[in-house]
């Protein structure tokens, strides 16, 4: 199935939320608070000083609006991001439509997008990257006479991107107090890598490339290259561009989590701006649950002052209605599709 319609894609849930919203480049004192350094740290050391202070700084980001943050990491070596970028990515972009088109899934918009009339932007995705199969079946599927150096980087890139997925993950469950249940979310999740490319513009104009939209992972982990376009919504209703850099890697919360967590955490509305005659290139990290899984929020997640308002889903079914007329037509894809009715939950 090829999907033509990104604009449809990133259909925004909650468009509404972002009329009137004010640009802003550059730093402001969110982006600042935002940044916070995992260099050195790995899950193993959970518990220690070093990760405590990056914790408490978390604790202090993410609560109510605030779920987006910028994070320096080490994980990845310099050289295999330059591989990935460099190689990898051009590779890939540079073999023919139907060869590309090859990338299919049984979720709308999981696979191969692109060929939109007057939108020069493609997107394939490497399903389950984290396992040497998955990767090594997307290599496959692309070059079927082999390509190791594709594989060996792209799989090395997603590891250690899934390494800071799980930190991530780690500390918002702690933040949530509910750390006790990151093994088992963690064997219901899968990893995806979403390798993007938007292409130069003639005109140096800035265009919304993608226009605002919540993603419907788990948790998104955003790599730029080189040339800037993502934009978050701050809570001040300001857009907000965030600057990439070689050593920082953007994290907003999906609406998986969002669900998961009870409404605690909130789905962070962002865009992609393009314009100028570089070309673009991002990789889009994600966690979501296996297709089997039935997402359930915890019973410490429900109380009074929190009454459930998700009911079970699960993952393809939720992102199918998303991309459905009707999950287009919503304002809340995610409570359209399995929101408790007030009326519901009772007195
Ligand atoms: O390209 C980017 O920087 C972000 C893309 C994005 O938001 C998405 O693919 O969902
Ligand atoms: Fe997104």
């Amino acid at each position: 199935m090829i999907h033509k319609y990104p604009h449809v894609l990133w259909h925004c849930s909650i468009a509404a939320e972002s009329e009137g919203a004010k640009e802003k480049d550059g730093m402001s004192t969110e982006t600042f608070h935002h940044k916070l350094d995992f260099s050195g740290l790995s899950l193993e050391k959970a518990g220690t000083p070093e990760w405590e202070r990056v914790r408490a700084q978390m604790m202090e980001v993410v609560a109510g609006e605030q779920n987006w943050f910028e994070v320096v990491y080490d994980g990845v070596a310099p050289e295999l991001r330059e591989a990935f970028f460099g190689r990898s990515m051009k590779e890939l972009f540079a073999l023919p439509v139907d060869v590309k088109m090859r990338n299919t899934s049984n979720k709308a918009y999981h696979g191969y997008i692109g060929q939109v009339p007057g939108f020069d932007y493609e997107a394939l995705s490497v399903f389950d990257v984290h396992l040497a199969d998955g990767t090594r079946s997307f290599t496959e599927l692309m070059w079927p006479e082999g390509n190791p150096s594709f594989c060996d980087t792209v799989h090395s890139f997603g590891r250690q991107l899934r390494e800071l997925e799980k930190m991530v993950r780690w500390m918002l469950l702690e933040r949530l107090g509910v750390v006790e249940h990151f093994d088992r979310q963690n064997s219901e999740l899968t990893f995806d890598l979403r390798l993007a490319k938007y292409g130069a513009l003639i005109s140096q104009e800035a265009t919304v490339a993608l226009p605002p939209h919540v993603d419907v992972s788990t948790v998104t982990l955003v790599v730029q290259h080189k040339v800037a376009g993502l934009q978050v919504l701050t809570a001040d209703g300001e857009w907000l561009a965030v600057p990439p850099s070689p050593n920082s890697y953007t994290v907003l919360i999906g609406q998986v989590l969002q669900g998961w967590s009870n409404g605690r955490l909130r789905a962070k509305l962002h865009r992609v701006m393009v314009g100028g005659d570089e070309t673009r290139y991002s990789a889009i990290f994600v966690s979501h649950p296996k297709d089997d899984v039935m997402v359930r929020v915890p019973e410490e997640l429900v109380d009074e002052e929190h009454p459930l308002i998700y009911k079970p889903f699960s993952y393809p079914s939720f992102v199918n209605f998303h991309h459905s007329e009707d999950g287009v037509k919503s304002d809340d894809s995610l409570k359209a599709y399995c929101g408790i009715q007030v009326d519901e939950v009772g007195p």
